[in-house]
């Protein structure tokens, strides 16, 4: 998570009301236009990255968010945990507003959500032990004492399928499968109702991206969590989600569950995508087993 939403504050406040009609996360007709460096202040050249997206992830349910590079899934995930503000739209948190990100909208932000990114070597601090970067987001909100940190990073370390003996080594000291799991450790720490998962096998040797999104699918059956899972493969997006929303050009063009947008996709694109999407996952996935 970005230190911009890190910081943001104590978790310990009252939780809003568990509403299982409340979507955990609302876009409500989102754009999202940057300027670039090449216009000028007369005609600036503008990306139109997202173009009026509307969404709704639901408590316990896992959207995936599907397409090519540029379609508009990074900036889509940036909006929904707070580190860019919609051009236009409204983003709304367990019911709240939290467009304009305030210090409060960022608190509440910060205890809904986590997110997990694609490459963990960078998400993770390289000084840092596992022990010390687990501790870290209960430190900066404040959350519990000494020894209830202590023992949360024994279950979060346990959750995740790594031995305690690893709680005093590096990143660096580790396998690119066993970052990830720290990351995912890391982003459960706070507890959240929702992940969003950016691209989070992408990074991963072949051989271990099954056993990342097999740990991801029990965790969020077993913690109740919903999840936003990005990725440009649509197979993978198919054997994690209950919902799939296709994004080309910074529009959702096909939205439904993974049956109907398998079996009977309405868009175009969609039907491309599925023509030419062999498949990025290990013929293992299914199969346990720590990576
Ligand atoms: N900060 C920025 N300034 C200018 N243009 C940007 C910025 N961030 C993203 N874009 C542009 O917005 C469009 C959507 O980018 P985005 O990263 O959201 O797509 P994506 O689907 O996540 O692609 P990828 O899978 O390659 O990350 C692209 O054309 C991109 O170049």
């Amino acid at each position: 998570m970005s230190e911009e939403v890190m910081n943001s504050a104590p978790v310990q406040e009252a939780p809003e009301a568990k509403d299982e009609q409340t979507p955990i996360i609302f876009l409500d007709d989102i754009k999202v236009t940057f300027r670039t460096r090449t216009g000028s202040l007369l005609h600036p050249n503008l990306v139109h990255a997202v173009r009026g997206l509307t969404l709704k992830l639901m408590p316990g349910e896992t959207i995936g968010i599907v397409g090519e590079s540029g379609c508009g899934k990074s900036t889509t995930a940036n909006v929904m945990c707070g580190l860019q503000k919609p051009t236009s739209g409204r983003v709304f948190f367990k019911g709240k507003d939290v467009t304009n990100r305030t210090a409060a909208d960022r608190r509440v932000i910060g205890r809904v959500i986590s997110v997990v990114f694609q490459d963990p070597a960078t998400a993770l601090n390289a000084r840092m032990t596992v022990q010390d970067q687990l501790m870290d987001p209960m430190i900066v909100h404040k959350v519990g004492d000494e020894a209830y940190r202590r023992n949360r990073v024994n279950e979060l370390i346990e959750m995740v399928g790594l031995p305690a003996s690893v709680l005093e080594a590096l990143p660096g000291q580790m396998s690119g499968g066993q970052r990830q799991r720290v990351a995912i450790a890391r982003a459960l720490s706070l507890k959240p109702d929702a992940i969003i998962a950016d691209e989070p096998t992408s990074a991963l040797d072949v051989s271990v991206r099954a056993q990342i999104l097999n740990l991801l699918m029990d965790l969020k059956k077993e913690l109740g969590l919903a999840m936003v899972f990005i990725s440009h493969d649509i197979q993978t997006v198919r054997y994690i989600s209950d919902r799939i929303v296709v994004m080309n050009g910074g529009l959702a063009v096909e939205e439904g569950t993974a049956e109907q947008v398998f079996n009977n996709p309405k868009d175009e694109y969609t039907r491309l995508l599925l023509g030419a999407a062999p498949s990025l996952l290990h013929p293992d996935l299914g199969k346990g087993g720590a990576a």
